[in-house]
Parts: C-alpha cells; sequence; structure tokens
C-alpha cells in the first residue's frame, strides 16, 4: 500500500467520522446559542457536511491521486476551522459568554493531524493556519495577550509538535515498509511484483488517455538480460556475480530518466519502462547502455577484472494492447537477441 492509497483510507474514515457529529453536534448550538442564530448556524452545518460528502465521493475515485488526496484532507481540516471562524463572526456580542463547546475546535483539528501520515511541511502548514485561527478567536473574544490566551496557545504548540512527531514516525515506518515490500534488496530497483502493478496501471492510464482522445502517450519496454551470467559466478564466485548485478543496476539507472520504471524481473533479467518514448529513442537508449556494459568491468574478490554484457529486446506498446502481450512481444526479442549472438539490442 502507498502513502496515497493509506492518505485515502485515513481521509475516508475521518471524513465519515466528522459527516456524523456534525448533526449530533449540533445539539450543542440549540443549547448554547442564542435562537437568534439558530438557522444560520445550521445553514452552515449543512453546507460542511456538503463539504464532507464530496470529500468521501471524491475520494473514493481511484482516480484521484496524491495530490486530489492532499487537496481533500485541507478541505476536511479547513471545512471546521472555516466554520468555527464563522460561529466566531456571527456570534458577535455574544461571544464571550457563548464560546464555550466551540473553543476547543482548533485543538481538536490539529489533535486530529496525527491520524494523517503528512510530511513536515504538510503538517506545519496545517498545524499553523490552525493556531492562527486561535488567535483570531482570541482577538474575537478577548483573550489575547492575556495568560489564558497564552496558556492555550502554548498547549496548541504543544499538541502540534506532537502531532509532528506522531506523524514523522507514520510516515516514515511506512516508508520503510513500502522500501521492503517494493525493492529488490540487491539492487534497490523494484521488484516484480510491483512492476506488474505499476506498469498494468500505466498502460491502462495510456490507453484511456487513447480512447479520451486526450494526447497519445507512447510507452516502449526494454527487457534485459546478462549474458553468460552463469559462467561469471562459476568462474568468479556468487558475491561477484552480486557485484555485476549491482553494477548493472547502477548502470540502469544513470542511463534512464527519473519518470522511467526501472525493476528486476527475474534473477540476472531486468525491464526498462519507458513511458512517453517511442521505438527509435528507446534504441538508442538500449543501445547506450549495452555500451556502457561492453565498456565495464567489476573487480572479483581475486582482483581480476571481470567483463560483463548484456542483450536487450525493445517492443513498443501497441493501441489496445495488454501487458501480457506486450510482455511476450519483448521477450521474444531479448530471446532473438541471445540467438543471434548476445550483446546485442534486437527490436522487431
Ligand atoms: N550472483 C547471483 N547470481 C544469480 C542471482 N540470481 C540468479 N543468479 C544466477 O544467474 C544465472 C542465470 O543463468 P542462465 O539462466 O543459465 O543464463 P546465463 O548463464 O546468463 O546465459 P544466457 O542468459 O543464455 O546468456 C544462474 O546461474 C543463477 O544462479 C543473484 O541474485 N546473484
Amino acid at each position: 500500500m502507498t502513502r496515497g492509497d493509506y492518505l485515502r483510507n485515513r481521509v475516508l474514515l475521518v471524513a465519515v467520522v466528522f459527516t456524523l457529529l456534525t448533526p449530533l453536534w449540533g445539539v450543542v448550538d440549540l443549547l448554547i446559542t442564542p435562537a437568534s442564530i439558530h438557522t444560520s448556524l445550521l445553514l452552515a452545518r449543512l453546507a460542511m457536511i456538503g463539504a464532507f460528502i464530496l470529500v468521501i465521493v471524491r475520494g473514493r475515485r481511484s482516480a484521484t491521486g496524491l495530490n486530489g488526496i492532499r487537496h481533500l484532507l485541507a478541505t476536511l481540516i479547513l471545512t471546521p476551522a472555516l466554520f468555527y471562524l464563522l460561529v466566531l463572526l456571527i456570534l458577535g456580542d455574544h461571544v464571550n459568554k457563548q464560546l464555550f463547546g466551540y473553543s476547543f475546535t482548533p485543538f481538536l483539528l490539529i489533535a486530529f493531524l496525527s491520524v494523517f501520515p503528512l510530511t513536515l511541511i504538510e503538517s506545519l502548514g496545517l498545524g499553523l493556519i490552525l493556531i492562527a485561527l486561535e488567535v483570531f478567536s482570541q482577538y474575537i473574544n478577548g483573550l489575547i495577550f492575556t495568560g489564558e490566551g497564552w496558556q492555550d496557545l502554548w498547549l496548541m504548540c504543544l499538541l502540534l509538535i506532537i502531532s509532528l512527531w506522531a506523524n514523522f514516525s507514520a510516515i516514515t515506518s511506512l516508508l520503510r515498509l513500502y522500501r521492503q515490500a517494493s525493492q529488490d534488496p540487491l539492487t534497490g530497483l523494484l521488484n516484480r511484483g510491483v512492476l506488474m502493478v505499476d506498469l498494468a496501471r500505466l498502460i491502462d492510464r495510456l490507453h484511456s488517455d487513447h480512447r479520451g482522445r486526450c494526447v497519445t502517450h507512447s510507452l516502449t519496454l526494454l527487457m534485459l538480460d546478462l549474458d553468460r551470467f552463469k559462467r561469471i559466478n562459476d568462474l568468479h564466485g556468487h558475491s561477484t556475480g552480486d557485484q555485476v548485478l549491482k553494477r548493472f543496476a547502477n548502470i540502469l539507472r544513470e542511463e534512464s530518466r527519473k519518470t522511467d520504471i526501472l525493476a528486476r524481473y527475474g534473477g540476472e533479467e531486468f525491464i526498462v519502462a519507458l513511458p512517453g518514448t517511442v521505438r527509435k529513442n528507446a534504441i538508442q537508449v538500449a543501445e547506450r547502455i549495452r555500451k556502457r556494459c561492453e565498456n565495464c568491468s567489476v573487480r572479483s574478490l581475486n582482483g581480476q577484472d571481470v567483463n560483463f554484457t548484456t542483450s536487450i529486446g525493445v517492443a513498443e506498446l501497441r493501441r489496445e494492447e495488454n501487458i501480457e502481450t506486450l510482455l511476450e512481444r519483448v521477450d521474444a526479442r531479448l530471446y532473438a537477441a541471445k540467438a543471434q549472438g548476445r550483446n546485442l539490442v534486437v527490436t522487431t
């Protein structure tokens, strides 16, 4: 599960809790606020429930990416903050007597931040907005620069620090778990399972963009296999074989872009997926990788320089083609490169 999925689940859960709590808390309005503002409060509460329902509906849509979820989270936290602001403004003169029951809103919201796996910047940003809200409420109810006001601000800062700490711990353990579950431990590249999920998602998106007449994006796959790798293991030992695999993975990193997907597909077999790249340009990337390997060596434990080469199959995604047939075609080309003598790029 990615941070986006985790964040989405938390946002949905908290949105449901807020949706249920909002009408319940409406009883507090009836009990503690003057009858003259009940209608305004009711309308504001209905608008707030509407915003929470919007968060739930949009959050459930799988097309909503990480940025979309971040916006939903901001809506979720800032909607009750806006409601509180509204309460402060419409209570007007009654504010000193009637704020009881609402004044803990900024505290509650800041405590809720610890539920989400946010980065330090994200939680600091939201936390500072909530502290500003508290300062504004103190200004309205005359507590600003008083002993009680400072005490409340101090408490809010402490709560923010605790939230930051909780978020930081949640996000680092989440990232560690994600890395362990998604990476090949030897090379640090993606493992086959994650590659298949990412590729399937990417291909789906490209096909639906195409159907929706958006710009046509291309995708080309390279399948790479180290030549006579068994011989390297047999002659120089398994640990030298491992060094070759690591060096090869580094070459792939150095020769690709940030947006490319790099994965260890099997023992000495790798996939490089090049989104937005047509076959002609992908062949150039493949040739660059092949030549880098040809000119590269690894020092074995007994001090020998060990050379290695790679064979590469190249295939561009066709219209409506699925992941299985694309992989079959690229695999056939890799097989052809092996059959034609190895250390080759085969594209047809
Ligand atoms: N050192 C090391 N070897 C591995 C690892 N994973 C797979 N291998 C070895 O990779 C070798 C693959 O050998 P083969 O499939 O016969 O292929 P090859 O010798 O590269 O021959 P061609 O692919 O036909 O050029 C096997 O000996 C595996 O044991 C690994 O993580 N580390």
